[in-house]
Order: structure tokens, then sequence, then C-alpha cells
């Protein structure tokens, strides 16, 4: 189960797992676009003579938790049981701190991180129950580990998912239940062309600095990764150490990466020295440019 799985990172991760021979179920709102997400990973299954089904449900993940449960229940019984549930759906928006409304603040909380959570529960509890274990995919994204400017509710939103998702990491581990938290760099999707129309330009050189990836290759990694059960995600030199970085107490799933965390954490935290001064001289030169320009007005 694929939420927003008709557009972007969702839509190319529904198409890979569709490659290695899975059933899909794509959740979003918008019936059109779900309908053409269909035929598209339809016609890859075919090309590649699997006998996979998709099927998908229009339905808003921050919607009423009554729909949420129907909708699980609609899927599973035409599908079976979820054994992976992938959380893609979400949005961002950026906007200096003082500017952002309240509306967008909840709506923030509410699809990145109150909808996923639902959403998950509803899922969790019949994955218990089939006691053959499954994965679940929370998609955060790099602004989820630092906070950085234009991304306050936006960072805010996709770090409380982290948290969380290390609570039910622990609490799933006996089940079988592997638990994967991805973190995208700038990825090319409808979704980025949306936020970049009103993106201040302090956030986009900011997040630039972690570079501009495909979905296609974000999705590989994020079922590569969660299939071998890894706690994190993620793509590029950057998504490495930050994720190195910040690994904090998140849980230890293989052994690389903890050799990583333990050997690495102290030189990329002098790396990030370097990162942070570039990041505080672009929003200098931004706000000095501002100034200069209300003057010459
Ligand atoms: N692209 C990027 O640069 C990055 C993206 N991310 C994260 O990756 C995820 C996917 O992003 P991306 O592929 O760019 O986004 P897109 O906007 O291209 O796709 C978003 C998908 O989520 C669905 N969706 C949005 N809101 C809801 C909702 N309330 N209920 C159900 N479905 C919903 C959309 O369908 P519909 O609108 O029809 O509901 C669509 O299928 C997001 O969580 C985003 O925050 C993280 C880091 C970087
Ligand atoms: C050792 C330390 C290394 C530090 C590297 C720092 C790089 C930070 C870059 C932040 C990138 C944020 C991208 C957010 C993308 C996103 O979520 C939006 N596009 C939403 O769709």
């Amino acid at each position: 189960m694929i939420t927003g799985g008709s557009s972007g990172i969702g839509l190319s991760v529904a198409h890979d797992v569709a490659r290695r021979g899975a059933s899909v179920t794509l959740v979003a709102r918008n019936v059109s676009r779900l309908e053409k997400a269909q035929q598209e990973v339809e016609l890859t299954m075919s090309k590649l003579s699997m006998d996979g089904k998709v099927q998908f449900f229009s339905s808003d993940i921050s919607g009423s938790v009554k729909n949420i449960s129907e909708m699980v229940k609609n899927a599973e019984a035409s599908l079976g049981p979820v054994y992976m549930l992938i959380n893609c759906a979400g949005f961002a928006r950026a906007q200096k701190f003082e500017d952002l409304s309240p509306d967008l603040m909840k709506q923030m909380l509410d699809i990145n991180f109150t909808g996923p959570m639902v959403l998950t529960q509803e899922v969790v509890r019949g994955m218990k129950v089939q006691q053959e274990g499954g994965v679940v995919v929370f998609v955060s994204s790099q602004a989820g580990l630092l906070g950085l400017y234009g991304f306050s509710a936006y960072s805010a939103s996709k770090a409380a998912i982290v948290r969380a998702a290390e609570a039910l990491h622990m609490e799933l581990k006996p089940h079988n239940i592997s638990v994967t938290v991805c973190y995208p760099p700038d990825t090319d999707t409808p979704g980025f062309v949306e936020e970049n129309q009103t993106k201040p330009i302090e956030t986009k050189l900011i997040s630039e600095a972690a570079g501009l990836f495909k979905p296609e290759e974000v999705a590989k990694k994020l079922v590569d990764d969660s299939l071998c059960g890894a706690w994190s995600s993620t793509v590029g030199l950057e998504g490495f150490m930050l994720t190195t970085l910040c690994a904090g107490m998140g849980p230890i799933t293989d052994a690389a990466s903890f050799m990583a965390q333990v050997f690495l954490s102290g030189l990329f935290r002098s790396v990030s020295a370097f990162y942070l001064w570039s990041f505080t001289r672009i929003v200098e030169r931004e706000h000095k440019k501002r100034l200069e320009n209300k003057k010459s007005e």
C-alpha cells in the first residue's frame, strides 16, 4: 500500500515494487491522477509479464479515522493483507516563520504527521494479527533532520514522524515488522515543482546543497533499504553524512551504518560547520540584497 502513489516519489515506488512482483494499492485524493497512475503501473507489470494487480482508493489520509479504517478494510478484502506500507503522501510549503499561517502549519502537521500515524495504526493492527511480519516505511525528508530557512513547520512535521517511527520500531520488533524512515533530498517531482513556485530564494539555495535527485533513484533506494530492514534510507553524499551525524538514539539495524556512526560522527560534525557557515552566508547575502533593493526603491 502506497500513499501518495499517484505522483512523484510514491508513483516511482509503485513502479519499482511492481517490477519486483508485488500487487499494489495506491492511495491519494485526486481520482484522475490515480486512474492514470494505475494504468501506468499496470503497463509496467504487463511488460514484464507480472501477474500483480493494481487497485486505487481515493482517500484523504488526514480525513476521518472511520474513512481510513474502511479504506484499509476494503483494500485488504480485495488484495489480501498489506505486507508493506509506504507512507509517502505529504507536501511542503516554504514560508518565512512570521508569514506562516496557523492553517498551513496545521495542514502540514495533519498530512505529514497525523495522517501517516492514523493509517499506520490501522495497517499495523492487521499485520500483528497475521503474525507473518511486514514492513512499514515513512517518507520524512532531509529537512526532518535539521531545521532550515523557510521550513519551520515543514521540518517540524517531518521530524515528528521520525520520533514516532523510532518508538514504533521498538514496539514492532517482536512482531517481525520492520520500520524504515526515508530522508529524500530535493527530488524532481510534480510536488517539488509546485513548492518551488512560492519558495524563498534562501530555502532554494540551502536545499541545493544536498543536490537534486530523480524520484526513481530515491524510490529504488527506499525499497532496497526497507526490504533489508534498514532503519534509514537516503541518497547522495550529503544524505549519508546527515543521517550518520543525526543517528542519535535511533535503532541499530546493520553493522556498516553503525560503524560509520561510531567513527565518522565527529568528522561529520566538523564538516557540518562548513555547511552551516555557507547557509549563514546565503541568508546574510539575501538579506543585504533586500535592504539594498528597498533603499533604491
Ligand atoms: N520532492 C521532494 O523534493 C521531496 C519530497 N519529500 C516527501 O516525499 C513525499 C512525496 O513527495 P513528492 O513525490 O514530491 O510529492 P507529489 O506532490 O509529487 O506527490 C504527492 C502525493 O501524495 C498525495 N497526497 C497529498 N496529500 C494527500 C492527502 N492528504 N491524502 C492522500 N494523499 C495525498 C498526492 O495525491 P493527491 O494530491 O491527489 O492527494 C500525490 O499522490 C512527501 O511526503 C514529501 O514531503 C521529501 C523530501 C524531498
Ligand atoms: C555533515 C553534515 C552534512 C550536512 C549537509 C547538509 C545539507 C542540508 C540540505 C538540506 C536539504 C533539505 C532538502 C529538503 C527537501 C524537501 O523536503 C523538499 N523539497 C520538500 O518537498
